[in-house]
């Protein structure tokens, strides 16, 4: 694992800019994961200034994005699809076709969630993850349990994101109890990973993960560590359990 400590929350999205440009210059029709949250919207920020002001080529770039609410419309102002319009893709010359956030509202879960990963696999794989961390460990909407999901599946979240998401909605009462994530499956099948994590809400967390070095289905991020290829980048605060 590659861990690198930036500054502040602007580096720290400059340089996972910096990563994910490099890998679309290098293969034009990358095929790129992508996570909501807070934490990668300055990298997308970066992403849309070096589209507009560098000639950053999004035309060939297929992306699939690793969660959504479940029971959401997709043009709610809290949905997945709507954060990633509003974020990234609306600003950037992708091609609408080539954009795949899971569906909030499948009418045959099983079926669809399955076709999820196929288009996964049919596009070879995912090229370079983009993850977040949940305060409890989560990846995407893998929360910690005795067993942990390989492939896209319905979920209820914990108490504990369902806090922490409150911060988008109204009022705790409209945060949805479910949704619809991929696995860790297709999440470690991915041949690069990035983890972003900024500030003080992150720091417990990433101690743990990269001071215990345990892998258990309690910690979900914990299973990155099985991976040959993450780089982790952090703030200074969000670094500091790590470097006590
Ligand atoms: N499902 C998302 C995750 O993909 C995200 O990584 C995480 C952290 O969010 P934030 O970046 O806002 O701290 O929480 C959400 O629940």
């Amino acid at each position: 694992m590659k861990i690198i400590i930036e500054k502040n929350y602007s580096d720290l999205s400059k340089k996972a800019a910096d990563i994910i440009e490099k890998e679309i210059r290098n293969k034009s029709d990358l095929i790129l994961g992508l996570a909501t949250g807070s934490t990668p919207v300055g990298t997308y920020k970066e992403l849309i200034r070096r589209h507009k002001e560098e000639g950053l080529d999004f035309a060939k770039v297929t992306t699939f994005n690793l969660d959504e609410y479940l029971g959401i419309p997709h043009d709610h102002i809290n949905s997945y699809h709507y954060f990633m319009y509003d974020n990234l893709f609306k600003h950037i010359n992708i091609d609408e076709d080539n954009i795949n956030i899971p569906n909030g509202n499948p009418e045959n879960v099983e079926e669809y969630c399955k076709s999820y990963d196929e288009d996964i696999e049919k596009q070879g794989g995912i090229d370079l993850q983009i993850l977040g961390i949940g305060e409890n460990g989560h990846i995407a909407f893998n929360e910690p349990d005795d067993k942990l999901y390989l492939g896209t599946h319905i979920t209820d979240l914990t108490e504990s994101t369902i806090r922490a998401n409150a911060r988008f909605f109204d009022s705790i009462e409209e945060v949805p109890k479910k949704a619809i994530t991929m696995g860790l499956g297709s999440i470690m099948k991915a041949k690069k990973i990035l983890l972003l994590a900024n500030g003080k809400s992150k720091a417990n967390i990433i101690g743990k993960l990269l001071k215990d070095e345990v892998v258990s289905t309690y910690n979900p991020a914990s299973l990155l560590l099985l991976h040959p290829d993450v780089t982790i980048i952090l703030d200074e605060e969000s670094a500091s359990e790590y470097l006590k």
